[in-house]
């Protein structure tokens, strides 16, 4: 198992140290992937404001299970569009697991093909489309159960290295 705080180089916060210190990369057979960390907003298990969503490995990608609730309305009866980023985000954050690195998102593009709606079953998938150095081109949809597609995206995640999550003086990048 890699331990991800082989390389950490020390940061003044504790609770950013902890997580680093404590997480792992599961074991490659693993079908369950754990939390990226417990007020993670997508996947915490600790977080009431979160979507506490719950992802396995799938042949080389991930999936899950999900349901929208009330906590995520936007027009009534529908889910909040960013409430639909939320969960894609942290599902392209699950094929980390996969390609055993840490990465961040760079760009993340969303077609919204059908209302998402509150409170119904749908089946989200997300794979590694191509990897180009750092680069890692992710695909996800979001299926109701009718097997049709009422969401797809694309995102670009950037390798980065622990200094990333260690670091509180980033400065922004102007393409
Ligand atoms: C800590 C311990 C361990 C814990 C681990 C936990 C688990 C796993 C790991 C991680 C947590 C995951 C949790 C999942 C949650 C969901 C994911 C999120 O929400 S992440 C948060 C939101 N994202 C950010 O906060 C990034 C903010 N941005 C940055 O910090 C920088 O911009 C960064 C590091 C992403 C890139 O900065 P640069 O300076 O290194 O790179 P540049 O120059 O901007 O781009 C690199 C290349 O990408 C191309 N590029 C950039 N944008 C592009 C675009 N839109 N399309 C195509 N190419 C693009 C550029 O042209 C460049 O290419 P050329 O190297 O020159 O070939």
């Amino acid at each position: 198992m890699g331990k991800a705080s082989d390389a950490v180089s020390g940061s003044s916060d504790p609770d950013v140290e902890d997580w680093v210190r404590s997480f792992r990369f599961p074991e490659s057979g693993s079908p369950e992937l754990p939390p990226h960390h417990p007020n993670c907003l997508g996947c915490g298990p600790a977080n009431p404001h979160g979507h506490r969503l719950s992802v396995r490995r799938c042949g080389d990608g991930v999936h899950a299970h999900h349901r929208f609730d009330s906590r995520h309305v936007g027009a009534p009866t529908i889910a909040h569009g960013g409430a639909v980023a939320t969960v894609l985000d942290d599902l392209f954050g699950f094929l980390l697991y996969t390609v055993g690195e840490l990465a961040v998102t760079r760009h993340l593009a969303i077609d919204y093909l059908a209302p998402v709606l509150l409170d119904t079953p749908y089946t989200l998938r997300a794979h590694i489309h191509a990897r180009d150095g750092r680069k890692l081109h992710l695909r996800a949809t979001i299926e109701n159960d009718h097997a049709h597609v009422v969401t797809t995206a694309t995102a670009l995640f950037l390798i980065v290295d622990i200094d990333h999550f260690l670091t509180t003086t980033h400065q922004p990048h102007h393409r």
